[in-house]
């Protein structure tokens, strides 16, 4: 049986531990608070972050990071992503120099502008050939509840992406590999903005004239982005950028399009983290991605409209108008 460990227990980490268990594995979930690790062990559940969803009998739950990972063949990591330094820095000396880490998160470090599996490269020392994504449409609470779905499993070890796309196979849930973990990562981080303007969009009234138009051009701006870095353009193509990207624009559950609506009904930022302690990773990663842009020279005119709004320097309306009515440049359609 492969040990994995999964660090940690919010809606993601709990959903795929439902996938591992289901594909047969011996699933240790981290969770940084006693009554995560209570209800888990005690009802099967994971109540805060999913409730209803019965936990196969092969995951359990702790708060300790060296139970968790002890022995593990195969460390899961997924925090919000601007956490995820400190976090694995503390869990960093747990973590047996055998076992893979995959990372499930989607973001980019903001200051560093790192990729998350950059972020785990540095602070455990790993080489490329430890170091694993998965990236796809893949809301979390349709996962646990089995519906079908695909995914990526990306590593720059051919091999090594073979053997996690074995270990991570349900009926309901089909990874297929990738060597091209920056194409995955950046396709993953990205579609979170993509649903942020999408959002906006939303909340404002906006038709599906509207959103199709964000989307298309959102996928233009992140295969652009991820291809003057190295990435293969079939990556964006494929599950973890066009795949996600209609997910994330198009459901209710996503949280970032939850998001970017509220921005588009006229609520500011602030008042949206006061309202609500779900992650929206495109708000923070947006000004990573435009760093990123920046860095590369490349243009990113939805990240920056995005970040504009986020920031409170422009109303989603605005945003809107200032997107479409932008000076003409030489862009295929
Ligand atoms: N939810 C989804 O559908 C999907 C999410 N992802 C990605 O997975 C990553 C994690 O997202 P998700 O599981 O949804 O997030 P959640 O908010 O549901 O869970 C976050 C988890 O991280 C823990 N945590 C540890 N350190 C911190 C910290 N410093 N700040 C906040 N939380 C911390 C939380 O613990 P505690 O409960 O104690 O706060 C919780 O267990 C993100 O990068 C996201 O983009 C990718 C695909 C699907
Ligand atoms: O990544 C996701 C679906 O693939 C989840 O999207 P949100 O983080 O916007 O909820």
């Amino acid at each position: 049986m492969t040990k994995i460990a999964v660090f940690s227990a919010g809606s993601w980490g709990t959903a795929f531990s439902v996938v591992l268990g289901d594909a047969g594995n011996d699933v240790v979930l981290w969770a940084r608070r006693d009554e995560v690790v209570e209800a888990i062990n005690g009802k099967r559940e994971n109540t805060g972050y999913l409730p209803g969803i019965e936990l196969p009998p092969s995951v359990s739950a702790t708060t300790d990071p060296e139970q968790a990972a002890a022995d593990a063949d195969i460390v899961v990591l997924t925090v919000p992503s601007q956490s995820l330094r400190e976090n694995l820095t503390a869990w960093a000396p747990a973590i047996p120099a055998k076992a893979t880490m995959v990372s499930l998160m989607k973001g980019v470090e903001l200051g560093s502008i790192k990729r998350m599996s950059e972020v785990i490269a540095e602070v455990t020392g790993a080489g490329p050939e430890r170091i694993a994504v998965v990236s796809g449409p893949n809301l979390a609470k349709e996962i646990a509840r089995r519906e079908p779905a695909a995914s990526v499993v990306a590593c720059a070890d051919e091999d090594v992406a073979k053997q996690l796309q074995r270990a991570f196979h349900t009926a309901a849930f089909r990874p297929y590999t990738s060597v091209d973990v920056l194409g995955c990562e950046i396709g993953g981080a990205y579609k979170n903005v993509v649903g942020l303007a999408v959002g906006m969009a939303v909340g404002l009234g906006f038709g599906d004239n509207t959103t199709a138009s964000l989307i298309t051009r959102g996928l233009a701006e992140t295969a652009r982005l991820a291809m003057a870095q190295g990435a293969n353009p079939l990556t964006l193509m494929g599950l973890a950028g066009l795949g996600d990207l209609v997910a994330t624009c198009s459901s209710p559950l996503s949280r970032n399009r939850t998001f970017g609506e509220k921005l588009g009904q006229g609520m500011t930022t602030e008042e949206i983290y006061a309202s609500t302690s779900q992650v929206a990773e495109g708000a923070k990663s947006c000004k990573s991605l435009l760093g990123l842009a920046q860095r590369v020279g490349v243009d990113a005119p939805i990240a920056e409209h995005v970040d504009a709004v986020v920031d409170g320097r422009m109303t989603a309306l605005e945003m809107m108008d200032s997107f479409i009515s932008r000076d003409t440049k030489a862009e295929m359609g």
